[in-house]
């Protein structure tokens, strides 16, 4: 089957590369000169410089034109993604389509199929998740990733299609837990960054990793999701690449609160929202989720990162 991928940023572009290897991928971008660029130069100069884009993989500032493809990767942030999807709906509607946000909406508390069901009721919806560097994907270094879908069958013929050559698709019926493990790593990430950046050490990351993953089941396994997604590819596999690389944002932006420094705003770090969405969802329903809590804190710099791991210390000892 086709495929088309919506977002040209790091993600999309790199998923494009990948895929570009089987056949003729479609990619749209909203920004005509970067299109143009990317045409011209064949290469993602902002995201993916020294990265050569084969001739299979077509940018197009055409949203119609790319729509037109058997299967639709949605590879824009999370918070965007209900605007992009209502703007196009009716060229939507019916299609396949396969998230590839990690995040909480801030406004619904939706993962990012839950905002694709939302509004497009007849879409055929999956997700695709788990550890991957858009660097590493695009330079077709190996990846495992979770294909998350309800339909059984279409998961089945997803996994096949977009399998390639460096990309190894597991597949999950279960789409609450794979969208929550990805999007919950984000904030774990930004903590986890927040440690070190202050120079509070390895222990204490390890600490805050496992009390993290714990964090994440209790708010997985309260929205319907199996235990054992989480300790797949989409959850623990992403949260371990996301806490201990400096190549993911979420842990940068933890790294610059530790320090006490200013980060890009421009910057797509999904664990920022995605923190917000949680604790509110949590205060509501009661939840205990005490680093999602110290990371608002934060990010809303109501607390220091002495005083977010002082009061994490200071809770009531109990049993892990
Ligand atoms: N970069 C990575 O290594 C990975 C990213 N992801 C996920 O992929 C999603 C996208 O992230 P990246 O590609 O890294 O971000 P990015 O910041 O590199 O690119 C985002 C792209 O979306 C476009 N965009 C933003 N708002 C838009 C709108 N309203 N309409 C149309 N296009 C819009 C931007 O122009 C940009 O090209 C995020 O949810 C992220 O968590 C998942 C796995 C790996
Ligand atoms: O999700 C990712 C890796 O799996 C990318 O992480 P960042 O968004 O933190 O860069």
């Amino acid at each position: 089957m086709s495929v088309g991928i919506i977002g040209a940023g790091a993600f999309g572009t790199a998923l494009g590369l990948s895929l570009a290897r089987k056949g003729p991928v479609d990619l749209w971008a909203r920004d005509a000169e970067q299109v143009a660029a990317m045409r011209d130069t064949r290469e993602h100069a902002k995201h993916l410089p020294g990265v050569p884009l084969p001739g299979t993989l077509r940018p197009s500032a055409d949203f119609d034109h790319t729509a037109k493809n058997d299967i639709l990767l949605l590879a824009v942030p999370m918070q965007q993604l209900r605007r992009v999807v209502s703007d196009h709906a009716e060229i939507l509607t019916g299609k396949t389509l396969v998230a590839c946000c990690k995040g909480v909406e801030l406004q619904s508390g939706l993962g990012a199929a839950a905002v694709i069901a939302d509004l497009l009721p007849d879409a055929r919806i999956a997700l695709l998740t788990g550890p991957s560097f858009a660097t590493d994907v695009a330079r077709g270094l190996p990846t495992a990733l979770t294909l998350a879908c309800a339909d059984e069958a279409l998961g089945q013929v997803l996994q096949r299609d977009l399998t390639t050559t460096n990309l190894r698709l597991y597949r999950t019926s279960d789409v609450i837990g794979a969208e929550l493990g990805g999007a919950l790593k984000n904030v774990i990430a930004i903590a986890c960054g927040a440690v070190i950046g202050a120079g509070l050490g390895d222990s204490a990351r390890a600490a805050l990793l496992t009390r993290g993953y714990a964090e994440m089941q209790r708010m997985a396994i309260a929205r319907g999701a199996r235990p054992e997604t989480l300790a797949g590819l989409s959850g623990l596999g992403d949260l371990v690449l996301t806490c201990t690389s400096d190549h993911s944002r979420n842990y940068r932006l933890g790294l610059s609160l530790g320090r006490g420094e200013a980060f890009d705003p421009s910057i797509t770090v999904e664990g920022a929202a995605t923190a917000r969405a949680v604790a509110q969802e949590a205060a509501r329903s009661g939840l205990d989720m005490p680093i999602t809590h110290a990371v608002v804190g934060l990010l809303d710099t109501d607390l220091t990162i002495n005083d977010a791991m002082a009061d994490l210390l200071s809770r009531p000892l109990k049993e892990e």
